[in-house]
């Protein structure tokens, strides 16, 4: 097989929410659809990504180095050893021509949309769904059949006040979900914790089913002042309290917080994850990485990513990526990691599961039609389809 075409765009995925560093009124996202000549039932069989969320699109890069390099690529160079379609690892390896080491950057966008879309087709050509063709490959040929899951939201937003976020907060219990995320660091701490105190009362006081994300806003002196105040709640996990690369100030943290810390979703490669295991402090029986494959370099980075965990003691289940998307959903059951991010209310059309996913006592199941499942998500499939139709 050979590609045929790459096709490249960007969706806004922009809103009126705001956490402790960025608004996303202009967030936006990139799209591609990698087009085979593989036809099944008189249609080209097409692969598409996105870049998950948070991070801007990549057209430049993807426009002027990753799709040209791919597209220059003898076709032979790009297929799979064994089978008969494009081995994403071996187009990683053409995308990643010429680029030096290190200053990963946005360029880890790029290379992991083009990735979850050669990951997409390869599925599709053996008409699997990809945790299961995965799970073969790359596990132990038994996938979880549902995943873990929680509920992200708890933004600020103009308007919103303790008895909006209580609602919001229902509004996921209703949705299935028993653990929740929220926004802190973004207003005083006092306020904050009165923010904690009305999400907790829609939670009886569990904390246990609580996050808080701070998006990397802290010092050390606010990240210690905060981990006291929220010591006591016995949280699910307080995220991202300082700088992502501040490797320093997140070990000082984990000698002084004793619940679980999450962080990782601004690491984009198998280097800065590994600086963070090896300087980081994270405690391998409690701590969570939250490593996004599609903001950084993809599932083939993903996987070193993995091993370098396994090699440091640490279980996949301690991986929890960020995103709540669909890609990340089939890791998640294939590689038997901790679970997922969802977010019920937010980055649509490109966040979030098939349209008829159901979530029950916060776990979810996966889509079982070929590939990563976008044809079962209407309104993004409509977007990706335009691509190229
Ligand atoms: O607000 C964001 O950028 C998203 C985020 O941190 C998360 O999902 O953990
Ligand atoms: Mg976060």
């Amino acid at each position: 097989m050979k590609i045929v075409s790459v096709h490249e765009g960007t969706v806004p995925i922009s809103s009126a929410i705001r956490n402790a560093w960025i608004d996303f009124s202009s967030m936006d996202c990139s799209v591609v659809a990698v087009v085979s000549d593989v036809v099944r039932e008189g249609r080209p069989v097409v692969g598409y990504g996105f870049n998950s969320n948070g991070r801007y699109s990549a057209g430049e890069i993807l426009r002027r180095r990753m799709i040209p390099r791919l597209l220059a690529a003898e076709p032979a160079e790009l297929l799979a050893d064994d089978g008969d379609f494009v081995d994403p690892a071996k187009a990683w390896a053409v995308m990643m021509r010429n680029e030096k080491p290190g200053g990963h950057g946005e360029r880890s966008v790029a290379v992991g949309v083009l990735d979850m879309a050669l990951f997409d087709l390869a599925a599709k050509i053996a008409g699997e769904p990809l945790y299961r063709w995965l799970s073969r490959r790359h596990g132990d040929g038994q996938p979880d059949e549902s995943v873990f899951v929680y509920a992200a939201g708890g933004y600020y937003a103009p308007g919103k006040g303790l008895r909006e976020l209580q609602d919001e907060m229902k509004g996921f219990l209703d949705l299935g979900y028993r653990v929740v995320k929220m926004k802190i660091g973004g207003a005083s701490l006092a306020e904050d914790l009165e923010r904690i105190e009305a999400v907790l009362e829609v939670l009886g006081g569990d904390g246990s089913r609580l996050a808080v994300d701070v998006n990397g806003r802290f010092d050390l002196r606010t990240a210690l002042e905060y981990g006291a105040a929220l010591e006591p709640y016995g949280l699910f996990w307080y995220e991202e309290a300082g700088d992502p690369l501040d490797y320093a100030l997140n070990a000082t943290l984990a000698e002084h917080y004793p619940g679980p810390l999450a962080t990782g979703e601004n690491l984009f490669s198998l280097q800065d994850a590994r600086n963070l295991i090896r300087y980081g402090g994270l405690r391998p029986d409690r701590d969570y990485v939250q490593v996004d494959p599609a903001l950084s370099y993809g599932l083939v980075e993903y996987l070193r990513i993995q091993r370098m965990l396994a090699g440091h003691g640490w279980s996949s289940r301690r991986c929890v990526p960020h995103g709540g998307h669909q890609f990340s959903l089939h890791l998640a059951a294939a590689l038997k990691l901790g679970g997922n991010e969802s977010y019920p209310g937010e980055f649509q059309p490109t966040g979030g599961f098939a349209d008829d996913a159901v979530v029950r006592d916060s776990r979810v199941g996966l889509t079982e039609i070929p590939g990563i499942g976008f044809e079962a998500k209407a309104a993004f499939h409509r977007v990706l389809r335009e691509l190229h139709d």
